[in-house]
């Protein structure tokens, strides 16, 4: 790590790139931010053990027990700042009709005017680091460079274990390589001998992006997603906006490797809404014998046609972020060995007296903790020790069940893709699309009850096209058609299937009719069955679906009836979705594919609706 002093930055012998317009760009930041110093990351262990060092003096961090979670942190975050903030994410296109009606939009330079305020002095008292990252592989033909400029060390230590981080990247930029800016302040300045609080942030909060210039500038907050700007801003919003001018695909999947009891491998790629299920799909252990599952992502997905005509998946990510509450020894064993080995950052969990982790669903509840708001947690508490959209963030390299192929910059051939939500009535267990078009329907309809990965009301219904309603850095009806031009030029008979799956639909005592988890390998069964056409399944209005002899459900722990219920299509409840999707559609307004509107009147016609 070299370090070099503002303004300062003209002599540029000590430090680590010859790029002058990124030299240029980090002294300018630094200029207006006027931070102390200005640190370049470089991705060591060295590094990784001076500001976990860092952390912990500071209050931020606590060093967990290493018996138990070997060289791993609790950082614990300001109560006001847990999760993704949606109003507050702004798409900044030169032309508000390129952000669309699903996106906060400024005019870019009134916003550049606004933030640039904001950021005036907001890095004083403490050090900015430069910190170079790559999104997917380092050796892929074309590999996705980013430079995130931040004063927090939180962000450039979850970074590290998120992307691949430091001086490799650096050097893949080289001397005049792009790269995509990523400005991000926590926005608390610190004067001459303030002391500094265990979380700083500030109760205004912008997380922007600029779609033409390639360009993010968050401020304010330092959860995940709002401050670790090579995952939602550059692999999503960014990266989906270079993915409509070069003819791809960014997207909020996992990345799935299925093999059957003949050895045959099946990718297949699952776009489900934050806290929906996409971890632990990604990490299943399925449970009808002979079956296999290896994990290859478990959010984010970019996909593009290959040579031979089929869509390639990469996961753009090195580490998983993923939900604490819920993951347990029988949920998801795999992110359970993977924590296990350590190097991992916990945000906003409970710990316990011995000096571990724990969180609610979490085996071995122990009697007394300090909760994520540091206060005395005992079982009688009533409240939760963990806060409900706490995280894990560990190095994906650990985790037992990654395919070898994971970081193969070639990717792997995707035969399915899935669309799915959490609803508790209407959709069943799982809907086969017609054709690529009529899969793009459903996930443009896909609905979801709100979760606490972002601020609002969790429960509520909302539509969530593709798990990409917070994502996407474009209008969502050019998005639609660039899914379905996507299809149209493609050779169909090599494009991957369609399936629309919920886990989460209730019988009318609200238990899941569904045990869902590992026991979702007789659904993925049945997808690959379909797609080697060897099982039954019954056309209905809104697709096909398994006839109940079809979906293999040998041994399972759950009633026939259940079962029945989870795959009913029901007319009456499909005919009360209707209204709500032509709302939907009306939301989306005048960019509406034809091809969408062509699918919707044909289920209304299917249905007698
Ligand atoms: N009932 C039921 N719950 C599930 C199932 N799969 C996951 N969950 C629960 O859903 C929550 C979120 O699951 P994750 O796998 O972490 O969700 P995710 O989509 O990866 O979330 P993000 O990281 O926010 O994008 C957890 O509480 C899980 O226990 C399932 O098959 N059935
Ligand atoms: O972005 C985050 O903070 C976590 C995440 O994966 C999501 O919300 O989908
Ligand atoms: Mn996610």
């Amino acid at each position: 790590m070299t370090s070099a002093t503002i303004p300062g930055l003209s002599g540029t012998d000590n430090v680590p790139t010859r790029h002058k317009e990124l030299l240029a760009w980090v002294a300018q930041v630094a200029e207006l931010t006027e931070p102390d110093s200005v640190v370049f990351a470089d991705g060591s262990d060295a590094e990784w053990e001076r500001l976990t060092g860092k952390l912990v003096e500071a209050g931020t961090f606590t060093r967990l027990n290493d018996e138990k979670k070997p060289n791993s942190f609790l950082g614990n975050s300001d109560p006001s700042d847990v999760a993704r903030v949606e109003s507050r994410t702004y798409i900044c296109s030169k032309e508000e009709i390129d952000a669309g009606p699903t996106n906060n939009w400024m005019e870019p330079s009134e916003m550049r005017t606004l933030m640039s305020d904001l950021y005036r002095g907001c890095m004083r008292g403490r050090t900015m680091y430069v910190v170079p990252f790559c999104m997917g592989p380092l050796d892929a033909a074309d590999p996705k460079l980013g430079v995130e400029l931040t004063d927090s060390e939180y962000v450039v230590v979850s970074m590290r274990v998120m992307t691949r981080m430091g001086q490799a990247a650096l050097d893949k930029i080289g001397d005049d390589g792009f790269y995509v800016k990523a400005l991000h302040s926590l926005g608390a300045p610190l004067a001459e001998g303030q002391a500094d609080v265990p979380w700083p942030c500030n109760d205004t909060k912008y997380i922007t992006h600029f779609p033409e210039d390639r360009e993010i500038w968050s401020y304010g907050s330092g959860y995940g997603g709002n401050a670790l700007l090579g995952k939602k801003c550059y692999s999503l919003r960014i990266a989906s906006a270079m993915a409509h001018d070069e003819g791809w695909l960014a997207e909020h999947m996992l990345i799935l490797k299925l093999i059957s009891p003949e050895d045959k491998a099946y990718y297949i790629a699952a776009a489900f809404p934050s806290a929906c299920g996409k971890t632990n799909l990604a990490m299943i252990q399925p449970t009808i014998p002979g079956w296999r599952a290896e994990t290859i992502g478990d959010d984010i997905a970019w996909m593009r046609f290959g040579e031979d005509g089929r869509l390639y998946a990469v996961n753009p990510e090195y580490g998983f972020f993923g939900v604490a509450p819920g993951t347990n020894w029988d949920s998801n064993p795999n992110a359970m060995k993977t924590i296990d080995q350590g190097n991992s950052v916990f945000t906003n969990v409970g710990m316990t007296d011995d000096g571990d982790v724990w969180w609610e669903g979490l085996e071995g509840k122990p009697d007394h903790l300090i909760d994520w708001k540091g206060n005395d947690w005992t079982p009688e508490s009533g409240t939760d020790a963990a806060h409900p959209n706490s995280r894990y963030c560990v190095p994906m390299a650990q985790c037992p069940s990654m395919a070898p192929e994971w970081d193969d910059p070639k990717g792997v051939p995707i035969s399915a893709i899935l669309f799915g939500g959490r609803r508790k009535t209407t959709v069943p267990l799982v809907t086969e699309a017609r054709d690529w078009q009529h899969g793009v329907f459903m996930g443009a309809t896909v609905g979801s009850e709100q979760t606490a990965a972002a601020e609002g009301t969790v429960g509520t219904v909302r539509r969530d096209p593709m798990a990409m309603l917070p994502f996407l850095g474009y209008n969502v009806g050019d998005y639609f058609q660039h899914w379905i031009d996507l299809g149209k030029n493609a050779d169909e008979s090599k494009l991957p299937k369609v399936f629309y799956v919920n886990w989460f639909r209730r019988g009318d005592d609200k238990r899941f009719l569904w045990p869902g988890f590992g026991e979702n390998s007789r659904v993925l069964k049945w997808i690959v069955e379909r797609i080697e056409h060897k099982a039954a399944g019954i056309e209905t209005p809104i697709g096909v679906v398994p006839t109940a002899e079809a979906l293999d459900i040998d041994g399972l722990d759950t009633t026939v009836e259940d079962v029945a219920e989870a795959l009913a299509v029901n007319s009456d409840e499909w005919k009360a979705e209707i209204p709500l999707i032509q709302e939907w559609f009306d939301f989306v307004g005048e960019k509406l594919p034809t091809g969408i509107q062509d699918e919707f009147d044909a289920l209304k016609q299917r249905l007698g609706a």
